[in-house]
């Protein structure tokens, strides 16, 4: 069943809400792939009735950036959704969600303006508006988004807590290609050189997480393997490749001392903009040091490629 707008995907939940049913949401731009279906099959089992919104937001998108070119494939993904048991195809319009005079705005400050929003200011003021309306809207009791997205899954925490949405958040690990490059609605649009050479940023990353956990302490030597492995393809053109603190999202320094880290980076082929990320897990790990669900959801993550091929 697909709904398409805020008042009937309210009305359509409920009998659900009222029967004391648990409500799963994955909130996607559509186009989905190998990574959604993960998402959802989490999802599934994790709520009584699982809706996924398919909304290409045009607020999240900077004015020269993709939103005319992102892939759009409707029909396609209802279809995968009938198959994974999805009961409700959330598919609002543009002026459903922004009618005419719309006026607000929600921005994590600090954590929206570094890396994806040092490369795209208004992004993620406009992802953390649209997660809230549809939050509103559909008033899950389970959000699940993907590690994909770190920064994003940071933002949305905070957010979560900072407004009291009482909505539980919940991360799958990023699914990939055979090959490392992680699966996105943007790999379509990949020339075919660009799509041979673009699993480069899985190779900087695994370098780098196995550098650490063979013991490298410097995180300067490890930032300059992920450079030196993306500067090796010269297709690329590296946006930002960085080492971070996976709470604050600051840029680590020095030794890592046995602190969790993140390795992030974003890169460009053509007009696309890839990015992708990896925890970097210290050899010998602070074991007591208290971790964030994100943390530690990410750190004790595996490899997932894509089903039967990885
Ligand atoms: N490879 C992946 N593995 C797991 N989850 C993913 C993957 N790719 C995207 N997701 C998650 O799916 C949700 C919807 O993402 P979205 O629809 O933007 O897809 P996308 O493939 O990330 O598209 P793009 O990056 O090209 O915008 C987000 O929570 C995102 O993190
Ligand atoms: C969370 C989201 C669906 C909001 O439009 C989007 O940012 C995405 O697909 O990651
Ligand atoms: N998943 C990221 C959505 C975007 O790039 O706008």
């Amino acid at each position: 069943m697909v709904v398409a707008t805020p008042s009937d995907v309210r009305k359509h939940l409920v009998p659900a809400r009222a029967a004391g049913k648990r409500i799963g949401l994955v909130p996607t731009m559509g186009a989905l792939h190998a990574g959604h279906a993960s998402l959802i099959t989490s999802c599934r089992k994790d709520c009584d009735v699982l809706v996924v919104s398919i909304f290409v937001n045009p607020t999240q998108f900077g004015p020269n950036e993709d939103l005319d070119r992102y892939p759009r494939t409707f029909a396609e993904d209802c279809r995968l959704c009938d198959e994974l048991g999805v009961d409700l195809i959330y598919a609002p319009t543009t002026p459903a969600m922004y009618p005419p005079g719309f006026a607000t705005t929600v921005r994590v400050e600090g954590l929206s303006s570094v890396w994806e929003g040092a490369s795209r200011p208004t992004h993620f003021q406009g992802v953390a508006t649209v997660v809230l309306k549809l939050f509103q809207q559909i008033c899950p009791d389970v959000a699940w988004f993907g590690l994909k997205d770190f920064q994003q899954t940071v933002i949305l925490s905070r957010m979560v807590t900072d407004l009291d949405l009482g909505v539980e958040l919940k991360f799958g690990p990023t699914i990939r290609e055979p090959d490392g490059l992680a699966l996105s609605s943007r790999n379509r649009l990949l020339s075919p050189e660009d799509r041979a050479a673009a699993p480069v940023l899985y190779r900087a990353l695994k370098r780098a997480a196995e550098a650490v956990s063979q013991g490298e302490e410097e995180v300067d030597r490890v930032r300059q393997i992920l450079w030196d492995t993306l500067n090796s393809e010269p297709r690329g053109r590296v946006d930002y490749a960085e080492i971070l603190d996976p709470v604050e999202l600051t840029r680590l320094e020095g030794r890592f001392q046995g602190r969790p880290a993140v390795a992030a980076l974003a890169v460009r082929f053509g007009e696309v903009r890839l990015i992708d990320n990896h925890p970097l897990t210290p050899a010998s790990p602070r074991s007591r040091e208290p971790r964030d669900p994100i943390t530690a959801q990410f750190m004790g993550d595996d490899e997932h490629f894509r089903a039967g091929e990885g």
